[in-house]
Formats: C-alpha cells, structure tokens, sequence
C-alpha cells in the first residue's frame, strides 16, 4: 500500500507573513492527519521563515526548483544543501513551467533530479504532455522520453528518494483537469514503464501524483484511481480551506 503524497506548489505567491499564516492555518487544520505525506512548496525567500514555524509538525517543506551543483560561481542559484540547512526536505524538478519557460532540458532536470536525491533530498520529478502532444497522440512517447531522460543512470537506491508527478500541461491552472481516466491511464504507462526501467517491485512501490487544476470538488475522483497516490496541487493550495480539504480527500 502507497502512503498518500498531497503537495502543495505555492508557485510565485505569498510574502512571509502570508506564508506563515496560511501553515499555521495548516497545521491547524491537519493536526489529526498522520496517514498520509503532507507538503508545501513556498518560494525560496519565505522557506526558512515556513520550516521554523512548522517546526516538528506533519507538514514537510519543499523547494520549487535548485541548481545542481552544491557551490561555486553560479549566481542567483540555490543548490540542494543549502536548501537542505533551510529545512526543506523536498525539491520539485523538471516543473512545465521551469521546462517552458525557462528552457530546461531532460539533460538538465537528470542532473538536477541526481543533486537532490545525493543530498538525501526527496525529488518530485515532474513529467506531463503539452495539448497539442496530446492531441497528436504523442502521450506515451513524451511522458517516455521525460522520464528516460531524468532519471538516466539513477540507481534503483535513489528512486527511493523519487516521487513522480504526472501533470499534463493542458491541465495546469486552466481549470480543464485531466479526466480521473485520463490521469489513471498516463501513471499505469509510467508505472509500467518504470518497472521496465527499474523492475515490479520497485514500480509498485513508487508514488505517482497527479498535478493539474486539482480542487476539493475533483480531488476525490483521482485519487479513487488505482495508480494515482496523490496530488501536486498549484493554485488550490494558497487557500487553506481548499488544502485542507485536499489533503483530507475521501477516495471511494
Ligand atoms: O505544480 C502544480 C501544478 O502546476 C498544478 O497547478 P494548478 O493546480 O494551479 O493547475
């Protein structure tokens, strides 16, 4: 059985007295809940101030983004350690968003997925279809070729510290979510094709997010799928009630 996953991505939102309010709201609001990871993704600027006001509670921080190296001449970056000493324990890797616009690559995202997992940093590995990928029936081949790419040479060991989020590009913050049987067919071929990559036990042991305009009034529906553990939650995840009642999701 796959212990459930819900992370929220806060994207570019919140100063750090909104920050702070809305995790205490948080744990306020899931004090009770402990089968399940529960985790939120603030901006850099704000994830030192999150993780001292969460201190030892059920809600874990992660980062947005890193730089894969751990120091050196890189200006503006911020690598896997030093987020680590911020008190994440989790970085999102390979975003469509940090893909589209800021143009990285599978190359790119493997190194940066390798920084964080040698850190002993969770990565939630993002992977996902553009609309018009989809429409011209190239799903499997680009979900494929994403997940080929990042998690080239990552031993077996590692994908232990890898949590895959299936976020069809067409699906983020357009409001149109992928169908509960959309998103159940895209995690059984990435499941499967990680146990083609890997081997059954550790595919069946992998969680698999779905991300992609995920609300209170969808959230229970996805995460009924049998190959869904959870979900990357973007701009239903900056109000607490919305959150709150994500996490606490009642699959039939
Ligand atoms: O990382 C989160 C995803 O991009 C989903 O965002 P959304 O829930 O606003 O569609």
């Amino acid at each position: 059985m796959r212990r459930p996953f819900i992370a929220g991505n806060w994207k570019l939102h919140k100063t750090t007295a909104e920050a702070v309010t809305l995790v205490k709201a948080l744990e306020a609001g899931l004090a009770d809940v402990t089968d399940r990871d529960i985790v939120v993704a603030p901006v850099f600027t704000v994830l030192t101030s999150v993780s001292s006001a969460l201190g030892d509670s059920n809600i874990a921080v992660a980062a947005q983004n890193c730089f894969p190296e751990m120091q050196g001449a890189y200006t503006g970056e911020v690598s896997p350690l030093l987020l680590k000493d911020a008190g994440c324990r989790y970085v999102i890797v390979g975003h469509s968003e940090r893909r589209q616009l800021f143009g990285e690559t599978d190359g790119f995202i493997n190194r940066k997925l390798k920084a964080v997992v040698d850190t002993g940093l969770t990565a939630i590995f993002c992977v996902g279809e553009t609309l018009e990928e989809r429409e011209q029936g190239r799903t499997f081949e680009v979900l494929e070729k994403q997940l080929r790419g990042g998690l080239e040479n990552l031993l077996r060991d590692a994908m232990a510290r890898v949590v895959v989020a299936y976020e069809p590009v067409w699906a983020i913050g357009t409001g149109k979510t992928a169908s509960a049987a959309q998103a159940q067919q895209a995690h059984a071929f990435i499941r499967d094709l990680l146990s083609r990559l890997y081997d059954a036990d550790l595919a069946c042991r992998i969680r698999i997010v779905y991300g992609g305009s995920v609300k209170p009034d969808n959230v229970d529906g996805l995460l009924s799928q049998q190959d869904i553990d959870g979900a990357l939650v973007g701009g239903a995840s900056l109000k607490a009630e919305d959150f709150i009642r994500i996490v606490r999701f009642l699959p039939s």
